[in-house]
């Protein structure tokens, strides 16, 4: 760990497989990032990283990475701990599983399962209640102006966190939705403008709160944000070749 850097500000690396892979193939994907873990030497660098397959592979996960010092986690959670919602999963159940990490709000859920604010809200509630780290997913749906981009950000992070336990430790995930699944990431100036407002909104929530950025990000994109309110990256589609997550690593935690 670098003495340096608070923990509170630990630079840290998130990838989320969504629903690409197959078991055998996420199987072998926790296998060739705990083996990265070994060569990269990921436990001297100043870095966490956590990995957020899908349900049925989390037993996996847990077999496959412990020992390693990447932590797992979930895409999804419920809000309710228990009772009749049937296909539902509770954070108490993911933390029972080992999870740390739980994805809540992401722009897809938002956007085919009319997950709204207040689900968010709730969502978060559950994961700090039940001693997970909530990776809260915002963004706007259009960039163009930045003002907008801004305030529809900010509005739905301050929605998440009013859901947060007091003084617990929370993921912001700013995620342009525009730049999801896009050729490019966002540029780096609106990038950092936006992300200036939300660790403002960080600053005045009881929270330890660190801030990744997601959509399209992998090598080359860390070196425009560091030194800024940005602690890390959301990586999708180009941590699936884990030498994209190597070359991540080695920017943003050299060994
Ligand atoms: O969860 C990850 C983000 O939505 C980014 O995905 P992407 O890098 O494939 O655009």
């Amino acid at each position: 760990m670098n003495d340096v850097i608070p923990d509170l500000r630990r630079p840290v690396v998130g990838v989320s497989l969504k629903l690409y892979f197959g078991l055998a193939e996420t199987r072998k994907w926790l296998a060739d990032v705990a083996a990265l873990a070994g060569t990269a030497a990921l436990g001297a660098r100043a870095v966490d990283l956590f990995v957020l397959p899908s349900f049925p592979v989390l037993a996996d996960a847990r077999e496959l990475l412990a020992g390693t010092g990447v932590a797992f986690g979930a895409q999804d959670v419920h809000w309710a701990e228990s009772g009749p919602w049937t296909g539902e999963v509770s954070a108490g159940m993911l933390t029972e599983a080992g999870a740390t990490y739980v994805e809540v709000g992401h722009a897809e859920r938002r956007a085919h399962f009319g997950e709204t604010d207040d689900v968010v809200r709730a969502k978060t509630r559950a994961a700090t209640a039940a001693g997970l780290v909530p990776v809260v997913c915002a963004g706007e749906r259009d960039g163009a102006d930045l003002a907008a981009a801004v305030e529809e950000t900010v509005g739905q992070v301050r929605a998440a966190l009013a859901g947060a336990v007091s003084g617990s430790e929370v993921v912001i995930a700013y995620e342009p939705v525009w730049a999801i699944g896009a050729a490019d990431p966002a540029p780096a100036a609106h990038v950092l403008a936006v992300a200036a407002a939300i660790r403002a909104c960080l600053d005045d929530h009881d929270v330890r709160g660190r801030l990744i950025y997601g959509g399209t990000a992998g090598p080359g994109t860390y070196e425009q944000l560091s030194a800024g309110p940005v602690d890390g990256l959301f990586l999708g589609r180009l941590a699936h070749d884990t030498e994209g997550l190597r070359r991540v690593l080695d920017e943003i935690a050299p060994v």
